[in-house]
């Protein structure tokens, strides 16, 4: 029989990046905090998204930079060893969801394993508990998105990916966003023949199309296959392997399928219409307080259709402000500035205004394209087309957005971040000292 097990101020949902860092906030600020996790402990970030990812690709990198160097001085041959970099992604892996459920416990949030969903306004059930709070926060996160194909049935996802025990002859991914052009990047480099079919022509759609066509090209010349504005309608299993089939008699045989097409919020089988909460397709809806349709009732992170990246460092940002706001504090959430990477063969970083915005008001705004190839961080390193691209604001003269394609772009997105959300003028980085040769001192030059 199902019983009341406790009253809490707070009942979190979800122990991702968001959630385990908004339980921690509220309890820290003295409330009486639930967590409630279905599945892995710590969420898809560390289990089975950025850092499982970013484990494979430190190989990658390190191969990237032994290969630019090879025949320049450097002389020996470097490769990846799949199965020896599965087994040191693994014993990562491995302890996060019982290190971090030890956690949260430590910080005297009380924690609880199984599906929630809400059965009132004021009540969740989590297996046979029934648990009641003043206030929720919804931090369920998303999970891959998948084609309503026939053969559906044999698309693997990123989590699948990143936990393969042996790479594939030949892969397959669909789509054309971050996850795409991530693990095509890692598979080609892990000695993999790769294809990326995308059902339009303009991947990585948020980022300048100038650097997307480099890195497009970049990874052809990694082996690459890019196949642009084909629709995949079925995909059959034949001996081993899979025969992919489409518009205009595409057809492609291929010993594994990978779709990364988006990811679907974790929000249909949480009870919502029950608690007067709505939501769409993006996730639960919110306002600028992150509270949804029920006033008690928060999202953050991947489950919220709030206007933003959807990224750890803006999950924890997001729980941060609602616990804040729990506490008592009633602003509206304003976010920084936030870079994003795509670690791919190169990396592709942006951060503020995008170059489609700044094309709306040519008048206000100038777009720079800055290429590197000849400066001595990219010179030494022999990158073949190192890119950094500028928005100007002409009116301020202040730059208010960047993006930077090479394998130093994610250093540089952060130090361009700073400088953005800062607001400095050129003149003033210009008089900044920053230790020579390095990512950083090339920042004066830039500007
Ligand atoms: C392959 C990949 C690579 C990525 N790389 C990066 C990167 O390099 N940098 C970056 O910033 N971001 C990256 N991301 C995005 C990042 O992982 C997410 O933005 C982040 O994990 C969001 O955190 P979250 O807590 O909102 O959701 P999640 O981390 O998804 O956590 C949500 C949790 O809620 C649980 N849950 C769901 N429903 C219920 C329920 N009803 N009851 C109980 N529990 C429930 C889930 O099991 C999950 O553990 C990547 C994502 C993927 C897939
Ligand atoms: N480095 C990072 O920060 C990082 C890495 C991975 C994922 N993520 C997060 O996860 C999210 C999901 O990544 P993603 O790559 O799955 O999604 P995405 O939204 O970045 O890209 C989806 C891609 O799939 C294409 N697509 C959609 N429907 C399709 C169809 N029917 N056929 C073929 N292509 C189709 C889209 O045109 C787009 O190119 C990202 O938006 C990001 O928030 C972040």
């Amino acid at each position: 029989m199902e019983k009341i097990s406790e009253k809490y101020d707070a009942v979190v949902i979800g122990a991702g990046p968001a959630g385990t860092a908004a339980a921690a906030a509220i309890k820290a600020q003295g409330q009486k905090v639930a967590l409630i996790e279905e599945d892995l402990w710590g969420g898809t970030c560390p289990n089975r998204g950025c850092d499982p990812k970013k484990i494979l690709y430190t190989a990658v990198e390190a191969k990237e930079h032994a290969k630019l160097l090879a025949g320049n001085g450097l002389k020996a041959q470097i490769d990846i060893d799949w199965s020896a970099l599965m087994t040191n992604k693994r014993a990562y892996t491995s302890g996060i969801s019982s290190a971090t459920k030890k956690g949260m416990e430590s910080s005297e949030v009380k924690t609880y394993t199984g599906h929630a969903e809400f059965v009132a306004g004021t009540t969740v059930k989590v297996g046979e508990c029934l648990l009641e709070a003043s206030n929720f926060v919804i931090a369920t996160g998303q999970r891959p998105g998948l084609l309503d194909i026939p053969g559906k049935e044999f698309l693997q996802t990123s989590t699948d990916f990143l936990d393969l025990d042996k790479m594939p002859h030949d892969l397959t991914i669909i789509g054309g966003g971050y996850v795409a052009f991530e693990l095509a990047g890692i598979a080609a480099s892990a000695g993999a023949k790769v294809t990326v079919i995308l059902h339009n022509s303009r991947p990585l759609k948020a980022f300048p199309q100038k650097l997307v066509t480099e890195l497009v090209q970049s990874l052809q010349e990694h082996g690459v296959e890019f196949v642009f504005d084909q629709d995949v309608t079925q995909v059959e299993q034949i001996g081993a392997g899979y025969r992919l089939s489409g518009t205009n008699d595409f057809s492609k045989d291929t010993n594994m399928v990978f779709a990364a097409v988006g990811r679907q919020p974790n929000v249909d089988d949480l009870g919502l219409t029950q608690a007067g909460v709505e939501y769409s397709n993006q996730g639960v809806i919110v306002d600028r307080h992150l509270r949804s349709t029920a006033a008690h009732i928060y999202a953050i992170g991947d489950a919220a259709a709030s206007p933003v990246p959807k990224l750890t460092s803006v999950a924890g940002i997001e729980a941060k402000y609602v616990a804040a706001q729990l506490a008592g504090r009633d602003d509206e959430i304003d976010y920084p500035k936030i870079p994003t990477v795509v670690f791919s063969l190169p990396k592709l970083a942006q951060v503020g205004m995008t170059e489609n915005q700044a094309q709306r008001d040519e008048a206000r705004y100038q777009t720079k394209n800055i290429d590197l190839t000849g400066w001595i961080t990219y010179k030494r390193q022999h990158e073949k087309k190192p890119l950094v691209q500028l928005i100007v604001d002409k009116v301020s003269e202040k730059v208010v957005g960047a993006a930077c394609l090479s394998m130093e772009a994610d250093e540089m997105i952060n130090y361009l971040s700073v400088l953005i959300g800062e607001e400095y003028t050129a003149k003033q980085v210009k008089k900044m000292i920053w230790a020579y040769p390095t990512t950083a001192s090339d920042l004066q030059y830039i500007y």
